[in-house]
């Protein structure tokens, strides 16, 4: 079946798990040859990268931690307007080569407040793994982005962890939205 419906929304299939799996092989694979002689902390930003991560993380051949964080948004009383606040982020990352693992970087203002908190606890390397990217939808320049699974078109996906209005995270294959 390659149409499918999520709530209210038509959803068409764009990269079938076989495919997700093949390619998170050889980032894992990239990751192993990069990190040879480290012991990583991978980051998981949840919740949509729960699965990205359980693959990836059976690809590493490395001695490794694994730990998830989310990031939660609230109105700031200032006039700065949204406060961006990290929970559950490792206590003690000073020194250690992070790897923050992403399901999808969209404008990338998500993943540019993680970076700077990260930062200030001194790791010693912060690199990011995401397995989608869409690079014309980006408006930060991020550097880290090191292990990127797919770069999409500018089109809302579905599936594999990512989800609609909190449903679809739990479909096998990634489907893009046939209309916007
Ligand atoms: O690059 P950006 O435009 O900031 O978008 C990317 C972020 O959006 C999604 O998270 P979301 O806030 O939807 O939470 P979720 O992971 O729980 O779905 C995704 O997991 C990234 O963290
Ligand atoms: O295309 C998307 N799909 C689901 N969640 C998202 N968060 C940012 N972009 C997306």
């Amino acid at each position: 079946m390659n149409k499918i419906k999520v709530e209210d929304k038509e959803f068409e299939i764009f990269l079938e798990n076989d495919a997700l799996n093949k390619r998170i092989r050889l980032l894992g694979i990239q990751i192993n040859i990069d990190y040879e002689g480290k012991c990583p902390l991978f980051i998981g930003v949840l919740n949509g990268s729960f699965l990205f991560m359980a693959d990836l993380i059976k690809e590493i051949s490395l001695p490794c931690e694994v730990a998830f964080m989310r990031v939660a948004s609230y109105e700031g009383t200032s006039s700065s307007g949204k406060v961006k606040e990290l929970i559950g982020l490792p206590e003690n990352i000073e020194g250690r080569d992070i790897i923050i693992v992403e399901d999808i970087v969209d404008t990338g203002l998500t993943l540019t407040h993680i970076l700077k908190m990260i930062k200030e606890k001194n790791p010693a390397s912060v690199k990011v793994s995401s397995l989608l990217l869409k690079p014309s939808a980006l408006k930060y320049d991020i550097e880290e982005l090191e292990y990127i699974g797919f770069e999409i078109p500018n089109e809302f996906v579905v599936g594999y962890g990512l989800d609609y209005n909190g449903l679809g995270r739990n479909l096998t294959d990634i489907y893009r939205a046939t209309e916007a």
